[in-house]
């Protein structure tokens, strides 16, 4: 088949979520969310995530501030801040700016995220939200099921960017549905591009499954993974694994490109 794209690099934000869960089952402050972070940005990651939810199961508000704090030492990489707008997400854009909102319809006691925006339902109460990220500069992206056909309405509200849920794609890994659905995400992917959106991705990539989804999504700018990394941190350290997730980007990221 020929086809030509031009290679670029996926970035890879670590969201370090779980290792404030981790920490916060004892009042000693370790294992350190900063040191965490500042680690993984040695080995070469792009940005930081955090989902700091309103019961600060994990991410507490300190965490959020100390992290912006610690990346103002990195002013190349990105922070990236997700939440519901509706809640507490906005006072945190507010007084912080990251770089990167991600906007994602969770409710306040929600057992993970599992699923992305509705249109047109959603689309009367992000508008106003977005633009105040815009007059903030701060980029929006939205945390959206692979749906081609509701792109355009996230364009339409003003997204910067659309943040596709992996976990269907995670979740048919290895099974014979594998190729079907990396072909939806794909899909998803392009209808997105063609609305003018940029694409990021996350939810349950790994480090088995995160090069196919790399090769096989098209211009896919950042993918944002905490779960399955800081569980491989656990066995090989921050370094080695955010080192190990960069090579499974590598490999996806190298195309080939036939004229
Ligand atoms: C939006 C998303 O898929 C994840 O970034 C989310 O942060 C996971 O939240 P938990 O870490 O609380 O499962
Ligand atoms: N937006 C996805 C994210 O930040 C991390 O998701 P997961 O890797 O913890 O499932």
């Amino acid at each position: 088949m020929t086809s030509s794209s031009t290679p670029h690099r996926t970035a890879l934000s670590v969201n370090v979520n779980k290792v404030a869960l981790l920490r916060n089952t004892r009042h000693l402050g370790i294992p350190s969310v900063l040191r965490a972070a500042e680690i993984c940005l040695q080995a070469g990651a792009q940005g930081i995530t955090v989902h700091p939810r309103p019961d600060e199961r994990h991410i507490r508000a300190h965490d959020v501030h100390d992290l912006a704090q610690l990346l103002k030492s990195w002013p190349q990489r990105e922070y990236n801040i997700e939440g519901n707008p509706s809640h507490n997400l906005m006072e945190f854009i507010r007084q912080v700016r990251p770089q990167q909102a991600t906007f994602v319809p969770d409710s306040e006691d929600q057992f993970t995220s599992d699923h992305g925006w509705s249109f047109p339902q959603d689309a009367e109460r992000l508008a106003p939200l977005i633009a105040e990220c815009h007059v903030l500069s701060v980029r929006v992206s939205l945390f959206m099921d692979p749906l081609p056909e509701a792109m355009a309405a996230a364009r339409a509200v003003g997204a910067d960017r659309v943040e596709l849920y992996t976990e269907p794609y995670a979740a048919a890994w290895g099974t014979p549905q594998q190729d079907a659905e990396l072909e939806r995400y794909r899909a998803a992917a392009q209808a997105a591009l063609d609305a003018g959106l940029a694409v990021n991705a996350g939810h349950d990539l790994n480090q088995d499954n995160l090069a196919a989804f790399v090769r096989g999504v098209p211009g896919l700018q950042e993918v944002s993974i905490g779960h399955a990394l800081i569980a491989d941190a656990l066995e090989l350290g921050y370094h080695a694994t955010v080192q190990a997730y960069l090579a499974c980007i590598s490999e996806g990221c190298n195309v080939h490109i036939q004229d």
